[in-house]
């Protein structure tokens, strides 16, 4: 498996390898004792390169969220290791960790769980900066002004508490508190899922911004494939706690060779009524992460499943150019009609004229023309 031959790739600011977190679950009340285990993240590795964006989808349950925390070491893994800026931080403390923590910061889906409703907007943003001793006084009130700036806001926000402010101004918030401690990986749990379509836009917008900017690496995960189709570099499709596809974002949305990412992307919809497009309906529930299926853990649902998918665990392989794939019979399924129609109808585009639109009005806000809240 050759990951790093990503075309044009930078240096790797994060290595996965091998990934595992297992939830015990437990019985007895005195006596505890473990009758099985969530499966939550089954054997995962990737790489996420400096100033890139590594998108992570897949359906609820997946194991999306649970990697993101893996990877900021809110949880402690099973198994496998964590590699950051050259450092394995997989079983690092204290101190050493502290350090590391400051360059990994997460921005979650629902701004408003995350602030407290108590702090005002200055102070919720100064946090990290008196956590980690970067600014005191006069000077952290200048970087918490200026980090308002950067994400669209005004300084006179400061003063304001959460509930004051719209979903969107709340994840603004949120990006300049992660930012405040100028990291260079940041977790993006669904950051745009809770908002309007409208303001997802203008977050996804910033996000990009912010990235030019600051060259900051993104691990931006969400559910489904429009969404991320105008933020990734690449693309990691899960199911069941396992990637089953990973490859540059041209190559999974043109030749997408797993029958669950084709699935995927079959639903996305896609606005020329001229387009007949065909979905690809998916059978059944996803199973639960307690007791996986044996073999591929795709095959109660793949449209294309045979015996040896029962029985035996496909490799995560690299099929070239590092797109790799999870599939016993990758190169004899063929891109579906589906998806090719997709492809005509330029499928999530929909959201082109939105981001434009916005992209406005996000520089407008910069320029701090900001309405009151
Ligand atoms: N602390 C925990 N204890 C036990 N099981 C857990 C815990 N956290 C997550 N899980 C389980 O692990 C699996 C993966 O959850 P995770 O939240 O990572 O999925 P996800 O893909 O992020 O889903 P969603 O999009 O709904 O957030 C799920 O079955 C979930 O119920």
């Amino acid at each position: 498996m050759n990951e790093q031959s990503t075309p044009g790739a930078r240096k790797a600011i994060l290595k996965v390898e091998r990934l595992v977190k297992h939830f015990p679950i437990t019985k007895g009340i005195v006596m505890q004792s473990q009758v099985g285990a969530v499966k939550a993240v089954d054997d995962v590795s990737f790489h996420i390169n400096e100033g890139e964006t590594l998108a992570v989808v897949g359906e609820s349950g997946c194991g999306k969220s649970t990697t993101g925390r893996l990877i900021m070491r809110l949880i402690e893994p099973t198994s496998g290791s964590i590699e950051f800026d050259g450092t394995d931080i997989t079983t690092l403390k204290g101190r050493e960790m502290r350090m590391i923590r400051r360059q990994i910061q997460i921005i979650f889906q629902d701004p408003y769980a995350s602030l407290n409703p108590r702090m005002t907007v200055g102070d919720i943003i100064a946090e990290p900066l008196e956590v980690h001793g970067i600014a005191h006084g006069k000077e952290k009130r200048e970087k918490v002004e200026a980090l308002l700036k950067v994400v669209g806001l005004s300084p006179w926000h400061m003063v304001r508490y959460p509930h004051e402010f719209s979903g969107g101004q709340r994840q603004r918030i949120g990006v300049a508190r992660a930012l405040a401690v100028n990291p260079k990986l940041i977790v993006c749990d669904e950051p745009v899922s809770a908002l309007d379509v409208s303001i997802q836009a203008q977050v996804v917008n910033l996000l990009q911004d912010l990235q030019t900017q600051f060259g900051l690496a993104y691990m931006f995960i969400a559910h489904d494939l429009a969404v991320v189709k105008h933020i990734a570099d690449r693309v990691a499709v899960m199911y069941l706690g396992k990637i089953v596809e990973l490859a540059d974002k041209k190559t999974l949305y043109d030749t997408p060779r797993h029958p669950y990412t084709q699935a995927l992307l079959s639903a996305i919809p896609v606005p020329d009524p001229s387009v007949k497009t065909e979905r690809m309906l998916l059978e059944g529930d996803v199973p639960s992460p307690i007791n996986p299926p044996s073999g591929c853990r795709f095959h109660t649902r793949c449209p294309h499943a045979k015996e040896r998918c029962k029985v035996e665990d496909p490799a995560f392989q690299d099929i070239g150019g590092g797109h790799q794939v999870a599939c016993h019979f990758w190169n004899e399924i063929e891109v579906p009609k589906a998806v090719s129609a997709i492809k005509a109808g330029n499928a999530s585009d929909h959201y082109l004229p939105r981001l434009e639109a916005y992209r406005k009005a996000t520089e407008k806000m910069k320029a701090g023309a900001a309405k009151a809240v």
